[in-house]
């Protein structure tokens, strides 16, 4: 038997990211990650990320998430996840101040009607943090290129870990360069010992960059909350930008504001709940379990067509009411 089966999911998105809650906090689990990737499937329930939901380890905060990614990995970050827990937990309790607690740190949320602000913390810049296979005193443009060696497309990266490492290229034009082909080859650079999400980023003002990400573990996504979050720092260290920008992703736009304060990234941005269900034993694979999206180019729908999924309610702007 699968170890997921019977359990309750939501599906979510923000800002076109995938997301599927677990609320895993009655009868906690790991999440194999060989059930991710079957549930990932095209034709089941293609998602970016699963957020499970686990009880929480501190006083005072709702749930310890860990967030896998739809390869079966795992992250310690994702910005717009985080911002559909937040929606889920307010639909389910009420309540819209909350603290989630991550393998990074704890994650503040807060609803209002401009949006949801999530507290991503403060980046960090050190190569050992991000991390880099070795040494590199200036984090803020590292020596690594993408493309023929006479004539790189991509050249000279910022990295910045906000719970998760990314790293930035600027760029012209965000679809001029073929990401889908360079990305994979940059996910896995041996420079990058964990691997890495890459960015394309174009400055349009000091209040506005044109984000474009390869993430890791998942392929092209329509956003990445935590790419915003660390493209918007990496562009202020580096006077591009001042500390409150506007990022425009391919699903819409987010605003992080790096507080001048404490160093502490805000992020704001939508999540919609779209339809909840029970996992069966053929969605996590069944008997046999295929390989998850061929190199996750492709941009994954809202919906699944899959005819088993045990969808209760069409997709839809209310919110969940306690699938847990
Ligand atoms: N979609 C996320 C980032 C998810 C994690 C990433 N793929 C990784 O492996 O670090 C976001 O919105 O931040």
């Amino acid at each position: 038997m699968a170890a997921l089966e019977n359990r309750p999911f939501v599906k979510m998105n923000g800002l076109g990211n995938e997301i599927v809650v677990l609320d895993l906090r009655d009868a906690p689990l790991a999440v194999p990650p060989e059930e991710a990737r079957a549930l990932a499937r095209p034709d089941v329930l293609p998602f970016d990320q699963i957020m499970a939901l686990y009880p929480p380890q501190s006083e005072g905060t709702r749930a310890f998430v860990r967030i896998i990614n739809n390869d079966g990995s795992e992250s310690g970050a994702c910005g717009n996840g985080t911002r559909c827990i937040a929606l889920y937990e307010a639909g389910r309790t009420g309540t819209d101040h909350m603290v989630f607690e991550s393998v990074a740190g704890p994650l503040a949320c807060s609803i209002a009607p401009e949006g949801i602000t999530v507290d991503m913390g403060v980046p960090r810049f050190g190569w050992h943090d991000i991390p880099l296979a070795g040494p590199v005193m200036d984090t803020r443009a590292i020596e690594l290129q993408a493309g023929p060696a006479e004539s790189p497309v991509l050249r000279a990266p910022a990295v910045v870990n906000v719970g998760n490492p990314h790293a930035i290229f600027w760029v012209e034009d965000v679809e001029a360069i073929d990401l889908a082909r360079l990305g994979p080859e940059l996910e896995h650079h041996p420079i990058f010992p964990e691997r890495a999400n890459i960015s394309l980023a174009r400055v349009v003002s000091p209040e506005h960059i044109v984000l474009k990400v390869w993430e890791r573990g998942v392929g092209l996504t329509r956003a990445c909350g935590s790419a915003a979050c660390a493209t918007a720092v990496a562009a202020a260290r580096l006077g591009l930008t001042g500390r409150r920008v506007t990022v425009t992703l391919p699903g819409g736009d987010l605003v992080i504001d790096w507080r001048e304060s404490d160093d502490h990234i805000l992020m704001t941005g939508p999540a919609e709940f779209e339809f909840d269900g029970r996992l069966t034993a053929t969605m996590l694979g069944g008997a046999e379990l295929p390989a998850t999206r061929p190199g996750g180019a492709e941009l994954p729908g809202t919906r699944p067509g899959g005819a088993e999924l045990p969808a209760t309610r069409p997709g839809g702007a209310e919110l969940p009411s306690g699938a847990a």
